[in-house]
Parts: structure tokens; C-alpha cells; sequence
């Protein structure tokens, strides 16, 4: 399956305005009732601003003109109480949607995160970290800005907008009519250009994760940097990156104001054609000054929301871009379903078996061809091979992190791909060539998913660490289950963080127990404490063991020799040896 964004991006089927509007809509409807508030609050607030160009018209025709100053007094309380709960309800409104749009972005950010962790490892090995990161981080927020700021002013202009509207064409409908014109071409411009402006924002929200994306591979290697002094090559390919971030994000911005000054032109023709006709009516005895002043307040009240809405409407582009982002993660399905094996778990002595499996990374060559063979319960098996032989990849299947091209993969005579991700991981243990810690102490990291020892105190955790005789690893360790460790520092050597991974691996007292290259980085005696442990291992326990160093699998009880698609016994060691040191394939 194909797990890369940026290509499923380009073959991305085209959704229309509403239908884009819809889903966002569908995000904060949980929200519903500080919705309903927040509307109240915009209702309130634009009949309010619309009510008070009457109020000033009717002062000025029936107090200003035959100079009632009580008259005029009051009206203009009513227009100052008027504008103070204007000022309420427009707090009221900012208060509400800054809360929707926070939480729809913890909301988000939650889901992003949640499915990402459901994802394949192909999803991984196909994406860049950095541009994932921008998604979660960037792009969710572009949400949130739109919600927090943009939607209720998006919808109180709406409503003002419309109530000036009616207000224009039923005071004088011709008038009406002659003011309302420039907005249609507004709205033709608009639906032109709403694509383009859309399209720059996506380019631009791409190059945006492409910088994160370079940004964070130069930090993870900044050793190799360092040592092979190639600063200039990582400055000059991160120049190139800004230099695109920097172009789309001009495209982007010119994109975004576009509107701005389009609408405001028109917006001046309307005024334009409300005083040049609205002065004709009145000579001709149609209209009155006091209704000309209400008028052109009205035609404000049109002109300036939908120049408002130029503004908004780029923040709804962008939004909907970075929408299209994150929704490419979400509606991602991981290939790893649980399928459905009407087989039962058998009593065999067979634990794990590859049937006729055939195996290619995403768009690459045939791995693995028409493998087959069985791993018996309590038995010790070697992987060995040349580097790129298919090891790695013939124990990645074992443990399911992908699924077979075509065959079947075994475990206890079931399908393995019926077993949920958590039984699954809870009889197979997966020590890899190199292990991942999280920042936290070694307690922390070797209970990491294991629920059985959740709330064991260090006491009863070294018991436990006894009994599985892994002490003496422990104790390399100068602060013992209490030494501090970070995911992406050096505090801790290679070496002592496959320890850490071995006795997370031990303590979860897996079915079967594969081991990439677990002891590369281990010292000569400790390597033998390792060995000694193995041989402490439950009898039943089955053993995959990946070296290149032959001493380390001397008790194994079969060799298989990987190379070039195929999967062979190698016979005894010395034989398994030789294959290797001539790199030839052997019966
Ligand atoms: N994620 C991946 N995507 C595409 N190809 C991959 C991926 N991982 C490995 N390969 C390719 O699969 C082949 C087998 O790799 P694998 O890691 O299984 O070999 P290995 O025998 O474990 O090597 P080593 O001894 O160096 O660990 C190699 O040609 C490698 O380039």
C-alpha cells in the first residue's frame, strides 16, 4: 500500500467549497451549545448595528431638522446602550470561539497523534519525520485560527451583510438594486480565484513541512555533520528549502491579499453609485437627506463585512489547505487489519511458520521469493547472511511489522495477521538493531508497555528482575532502575541501551524472542552474561537470534543462511561459516 502523502496528495480527488465547509463544520459539532451561544451573540450584535443607521436617519429627519435636542438626547442614549451591549456580545463572541478553536486543535492534535501511532511502519519509512511534524503542529493550527477568529466574524458578517442587504432594497429598490450590483462581480471574481488562492496555500503548507522535514534530519545527524564537515552541503540544501518556503510563501501571500483591494474597489464604485443616485432621488423629491445618511450607512454596512470577508476568506483557504493535510492522515488505514481465521490456536510443536511468503517494500524489488519454513517452540534459531541479505526483513515479518506480498505467516497454526496488535505483542518480543528509549529512568523504559508490573515498587521489580536473571545487566547501571536516560542523548552508550531493550524484551516473557544484531555494541563479557541469561530462558521459549559474529550463535539448534531472496538451512556452524565467507548460496 502506498503511504506517501506527498503522492496521494497529487492523485487527490477535488472536493468542492461546501462539501470542505461541511466536514470542518462536522469537527466542532460536539460544540454545539457554546455555538448556539456565540450565534446569539452575533444575532444580537448584528441587528443591533443594523438597527442603529434607521435610528440615526429617523433622529435626523424628525429631531435634527425641527431642532428637538430632547429628542436627539435620547436617541443618542439609546444609540450608547446599544453600542455598550454591542461590546458584550462581541466579548461574549471572542471568548466563546477562542475556547471551540482550542479545543478542536487539542482535539486534532489528538487524533493525528492517535492514528499515527495505529500506522505501519511502510507509513514511516515513506514519510519524513519533519513534514509529519508540521502537520500536527502547523497545519492544526491554521484550524484553529480560522475557528477561533474567523468563523464567528465569517458568520457575523454574513448576517450584517444580508441585513443591510434587505435593509437597501426595501428602503428604495431600484437604489437597492444599483448598490447591490458591484457585489456580484465580487462574488464571480471570488469564485474565479478561490481555487488558485487554495492551491498557493497548499504549495506553501507543503514547503512549510519540507523545512521541518530538513530542519530535522540535520539535527539527527549533526554528528556525521560534524565529522565529515559537511555543514556546507546540509546549509546549501536548507537554503534551497527556505529559498521554496520563501517563493510559496510569497505566492501564498499575494494569493491570501488578493481580495483585499478587488473588493475594496468595488465597494467604492457601490458608495459612488448610492451618493451620485441617491442625491438624484432627492432632488426629484424621491428620498430624504436623513434616508440618505441611513442609506449610505447601510451600504457600509454591506461593503464593509464582504471587505471583511476578503480577509476571512483567505484564512478559510488556508484552513481548508491545511484541512486537506491533516485529513489525508486521518482517513489512513493501516494495512496491518486484523483478519478474520476461523483456525484455532493448535498444540503443535511448531510455533511460528512461513508458508510460500513472498515479500516487496513499497515500489521495490521482490525481498523475499517463495519462502517456507517452520520455528519450533523452545528452539534457538540463527539468521546469518550478507549485509542486505533479507535478515532484518525475514524478522520483520515474523513479527508482523509488514505484511507478506503474497503467503502466510503462522503463529501457533493461526493466521498471524488475526491476532490483535496487543496479543501479538505480547507473545513475540522484538529486540531491534537499534533499540528506541523514551526519556525517563531504565524503570520506566523496561516496563514500557508491559501492564503486568505497572504498579510494582523498585523492590518488587528487582525481585522480578531476579528471577528472570537479569540482575547482573541491571547492575551496570549506576543508579539501577533509577538511571536517568533521554531518547535522543548520549548519556547512555549503544550498548547499555540494548541492554535496556533486552530486559524489556525478557520481562514481557514473549512465545518468541528475536534478536537483530541485539549484541553488536556489547562487550565480550557482557555478551557471555547475555548468553547465560538466553540459556535461562523459559524451555518453551522460541529464539531468533541476527549476527554477524558467529560466537554469538555457536548454540543455536538450526542455521538459516538469507541472501538474495532466499531463505536456506545452513547445516552445522562450520558449514553455515563458509557459506558466508564465500557469499554462495548451499543446499
Ligand atoms: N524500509 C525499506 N524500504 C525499502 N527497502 C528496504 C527497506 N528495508 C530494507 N530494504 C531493502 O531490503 C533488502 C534487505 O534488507 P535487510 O535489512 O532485511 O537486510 P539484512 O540482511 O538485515 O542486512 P544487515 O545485515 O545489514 O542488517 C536490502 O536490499 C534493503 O535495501
Amino acid at each position: 500500500m502506498n503511504y506517501n502523502l506527498n503522492q496521494v496528495n497529487g492523485k487527490e480527488e477535488k472536493k468542492s467549497t461546501f462539501a470542505v465547509l461541511k466536514k470542518l463544520l462536522k469537527l466542532i459539532s460536539h460544540e454545539r451549545k457554546n455555538l448556539l451561544l456565540a450565534f446569539i451573540a452575533i444575532v444580537i450584535n448584528s441587528a443591533l448595528l443594523l438597527l442603529s443607521p434607521l435610528i440615526i436617519g429617523h433622529t435626523i429627519d424628525n429631531y435634527v431638522s425641527t431642532k428637538q435636542f430632547n429628542g436627539v438626547l435620547l436617541y443618542s442614549g439609546v444609540l450608547l446602550a446599544m453600542y455598550l451591549v454591542t461590546l458584550v456580545t462581541g466579548y461574549l463572541q471572542t471568548k466563546l470561539m477562542g475556547g471551540v478553536g482550542q479545543r478542536t486543535l487539542y482535539t486534532l492534535r489528538n487524533a493525528i497523534f492517535s492514528k499515527l501511532q495505529e500506522l505501519p511502519v511502510s507509513f514511516f519509512s515513506q514519510n519524513k519525520a519533519g513534514d509529519l511534524i508540521s502537520r500536527v503542529n502547523n497545519d492544526t493550527d491554521k484550524l484553529n485560527q480560522f475557528f477561533s477568529q474567523s468563523l464567528m466574524q465569517f458568520l457575523s458578517s454574513i448576517f450584517t451583510m444580508l441585513g443591510a442587504g434587505i435593509f437597501l432594497l426595501v428602503i428604495n429598490l431600484k437604489l437597492g438594486a444599483a448598490t447591490l450590483t458591484p457585489a456580484l462581480f465580487i462574488l464571480i471574481f471570488t469564485g474565479l480565484v478561490s481555487a488558485w488562492v487554495k492551491k498557493k496555500n497548499v504549495v506553501n503548507l507543503k514547503s512549510v513541512g519540507n523545512l521541518s522535514a530538513g530542519i530535522q534530519e540535520s539535527l539527527n545527524n549533526f554528528k556525521v555533520i560534524i565529522a565529515f564537515n559537511r555543514r556546507d552541503y546540509f546549509r546549501k540544501r536548507f537554503d534551497e528549502t527556505n529559498k521554496e518556503n520563501y517563493k510559496t510563501a510569497i505566492g501564498a501571500g499575494i494569493a491570501n491579499t488578493i481580495f483585499i483591494p478587488v473588493f475594496g474597489f468595488f465597494s467604492s464604485v457601490a458608495q459612488l453609485i448610492v451618493l451620485v443616485y441617491g442625491i438624484h432621488l432627492i432632488s426629484i423629491g424621491e428620498f430624504t437627506i436623513g434616508l440618505l445618511i441611513s442609506y449610505l450607512s447601510y451600504a457600509v454596512n454591506f461593503y464593509n463585512p464582504l471587505r471583511q470577508l476578503a480577509a476571512l476568506w483567505s484564512s478559510f483557504q488556508v484552513a481548508m489547505a491545511g484541512w486537506d493535510r491533516i485529513s489525508q492522515i486521518l482517513s489512513l488505514e493501516s494495512n496491518l487489519r486484523v483478519v478474520d481465521d476461523v483456525a484455532q490456536e493448535t498444540a503443535s510443536s511448531s510455533l511460528l511458520t512461513f508458508k510460500n511468503v513472498h515479500f516487496s517494500y513499497a515500489d521495490g524489488e521482490e525481498i523475499l521469493h517463495n519462502i517456507s519454513f517452520d520455528l519450533e517452540k523452545g528452539k534457538t534459531y540463527a539468521l546469518i547472511g550478507p549485509t542486505g541479505g533479507g535478515k532484518t526483513t525475514t524478522a520483520s515479518l515474523m513479527a508482523r511489522l509488514y505484511d507478506t506480498t503474497k503467503g502466510t505467516v503462522l503463529l501457533n497454526g493461526k493466521d498471524i495477521r488475526s491476532y490483535t496488535a496487543e496479543e501479538r505483542s505480547k507473545k513475540i518480543g522484538f529486540i531491534l538493531q537499534e533499540p528506541f528509549l523514551f526519556t525517563g529512568t531504565v524503570k520506566d523504559n523496561i516496563l514500557y508497555s508491559n501492564i503486568a508490573y505497572k504498579d510494582y515498587t523498585n523492590a518488587q521489580l528487582e525481585d522480578v528482575i531476579k528471577a528472570a536473571h537479569l540482575e547482573g545487566l541491571l547492575a551496570l547501571f549506576d543508579r539501577g532502575l533509577e538511571t536517568e536516560v533521554a531518547s535522543n542523548s548520549d548519556n547512555i552508550s549503544l550498548g547499555q541501551k540494548q541492554l535496556i531493550a533486552f530486559m524489556r524484551a525478557v520481562l514481557r516473557n514473549p512465545e518468541l524472542l528475536i534478536l537483530d544484531e541485539a549484541t553488536a555494541n556489547i562487550d565480550t563479557i557482557t555478551e557471555k552474561l547475555l548468553s547465560d541469561i538466553l540459556k535461562k530462558l523459559p524451555k518453551e521459549t522460541t529464539l531468533v537470534i541476527i549476527a554477524h559474529r558467529l560466537n554469538t550463535i555457536e548454540n543455536a539448534d538450526e542455521i538459516y543462511f538469507v541472501n538474495s531472496g532466499e531463505v536456506i538451512k545452513a547445516g552445522t556452524l562450520d558449514h553455515a561459516m563458509n557459506m558466508l565467507l564465500k557469499g554462495k548460496r548451499s543446499s
